[in-house]
């Protein structure tokens, strides 16, 4: 009998060509760190198992970090590289000048925090350098026909987003991966605020059909900049709309703050999305259309927040050189100050709050998230100003009136260094609900208390008395008195008068949820 673990070599070797189940497939030996290993050619990916007979188990090789197979669909790549023999291997034996090895560019998982990913290289020596090279060729060929890799995307870099790292980050962690990959990529350096949304929203049809995707290197602002643009290139009605549904976009986090790629990815790590990118990963994540008194509309995938967080992003825009320590010391002053503000909220509740998959947190391959939708579903929806969705749904819209220290609507996790598990934690990238959190007029200590518990257990219904937290799928609100300001993804609104909705599933990004 075969078994899948702990292998004894003898039972390997005794299978005849024609019990092996993969005889047919290409199979050669290789020396991998050191160790020699039989490598097989299957569908998925390359099959290892141990290339010497002498060898007591599979389990002893596995331990010393040979993997048992590696998927093409984990593999960025595969190439042939020549590499010239140290001089105590030549001293010990080595006859040729240089060594020949099939170098297989894949990604390994943090230990402790799976949905991290770095990058990682695998050496497949090979004494035929004919051999290796016909390999790597093979390999690399079956690895980019795996999933729905880009060929090509434009890429935007705001150098003065979060600590103005931005082009050091792209330069050095995300440009070689995408060049490894064989990804070409369009860059452009944005010059001014609102660059990036013209860069998308202006693109020509020649442009769009170039493009698999759209990278933004920066931070929540930047993103929402190139989603806005997009969202403006599909519902212009031309020829463009059609095309662009096919752009899937990118998040390499260089802000101050990241929600999107920490939420998309569980990591603020650039090279894990860059990875995820590079692989192909797919997935829609739901947005919020906001649609302002005055006219203005803007899509957001993160929050929407009036008061306590709408104060902090008016008053820490002077300081943007600080970087993301303006945000805390502009809290800190924000929570001494301890304003409320009157406002009147209608909002229609969510369907399906009780079902048992919206109580868990959104992982990797989510039931809750596994929707997605085509442009022709959408762009009606799209369209529809969410004062309308509200109107439509008068009947079971609900009205509340008060003071409230911080009104928020959250459409996604919103993940960030302050809280790990999001600041929504049952909040999904795709589940088209959103969360309204609405903090009513309290003393400082009681705020406090709030903020503390947000990076313990995020915002949960129950969590404090003077707090509600409520599914809902369009909210309106109507400010009155002193006013806030409302701060949508990390961007300042002109107008506070608001209606929002919901819409499910409409925004195709580079990513697979969190691992
Ligand atoms: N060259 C530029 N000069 C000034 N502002 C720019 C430039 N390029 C882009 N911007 C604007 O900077 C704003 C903030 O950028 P970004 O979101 O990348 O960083 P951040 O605000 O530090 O991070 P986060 O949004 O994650 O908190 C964006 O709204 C964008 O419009």
């Amino acid at each position: 009998m075969r078994k899948t673990r702990g292998i004894q070599l003898s039972d390997m070797d005794t299978l005849s060509d024609a019990e092996d189940p993969e005889s047919q497939s290409k199979s050669t030996l290789f020396t991998l760190h050191g160790q020699r290993v039989r490598v097989k050619m299957t569908e998925a990916g390359l099959s290892l198992s141990p290339g010497r007979s002498n060898t007591r188990c599979w389990s002893c090789r596995y331990s010393r970090g040979i993997p048992r197979r590696v998927l093409f669909a984990e593999m960025v790549t595969a190439v042939f590289e020549v590499e010239s023999l140290s001089w105590w291997e030549r001293l010990f034996g080595g006859t040729q000048p240089h060594k020949h090895a099939m170098v297989v560019h894949t990604f390994h998982r943090a230990r402790r925090k799976r949905c991290q990913y770095y990058d990682a290289t695998l050496k497949f020596y090979c004494e035929d350098a004919d051999e290796a090279r016909e390999w790597a060729t093979l390999v690399a060929g079956a690895a980019r026909e795996t999933g729905h890799r880009p060929h090509s995307v434009l890429v935007a870099v705001n150098p003065h987003g979060g600590s103005g790292k931005a082009k050091q980050t792209w330069e050095q962690t995300v440009r070689p991966l995408f060049m490894l990959a064989g990804i070409q990529s369009k860059v452009v350096e944005t010059q001014h605020m609102d660059h990036a949304y013209s860069l998308v929203k202006d693109s020509t049809l020649q442009e769009l059909q170039s493009y698999d995707g759209i990278v933004a290197v920066g931070g929540d602002g930047l993103f929402s900049e190139i989603l806005n643009g997009l969202i403006g290139v599909w519902t212009s009605g031309d020829a463009r709309a059609a095309v662009a549904s096919k752009l899937r976009l990118g998040h390499i986090p260089a802000g101050s703050t990241d929600a999107v790629a920490y939420s998309l990815n569980g990591t603020r790590l650039a090279i894990t999305a860059a990875l995820h990118i590079v692989l192909g990963h797919r997935m829609h994540l739901d947005t919020m259309r906001v649609d302002g008194a005055d006219g203005s509309v803007k899509a957001a995938c993160c929050y929407a927040a009036y008061g306590y967080m709408g104060d902090i992003m008016k008053h820490s825009e002077p300081y943007r050189k600080l970087g993301p320590v303006r945000y805390t010391l502009t809290g800190a002053f924000m929570l001494l100050r301890g304003r409320s503000y009157d406002a009147r909220i209608t909002y229609v509740p969510a369907a399906g709050e009780s079902a048992e998959e919206l109580q868990t947190p959104c992982r990797f391959d989510c039931p809750v998230c596994s929707a997605s939708r085509t442009l022709a579903d959408t762009i009606p929806e799209l369209h529809t100003p969410s004062t309308e969705i509200l109107a439509q749904t008068a009947s079971s819209c609900k009205t509340v009136e008060g003071r409230y220290m911080s009104i928020m609507i959250i459409v996604t996790p919103c993940r960030s260094d302050m809280s790990d598990k999001g600041l929504s934690p049952l909040s999904h990238l795709a589940d088209g609900r959103l969360t309204l959190v609405l903090v009513k007029q309290c003393s400082k200590a009681e705020y406090l208390r709030f903020l503390a518990a947000i990076p313990r257990t995020g915002v949960r219904a129950g969590m404090l008395k003077y707090v509600d937290v409520i599914n809902v799928s369009a909210v309106s609100v109507t400010p009155s008195g002193r006013e806030s300001s409302w701060n949508v993804d990390g961007e300042l609104l002109k107008c506070n008068r608001i209606a929002t909705a919901v819409h499910h599933a409409v925004i195709p990004v580079f990513a697979h949820g969190v691992e």
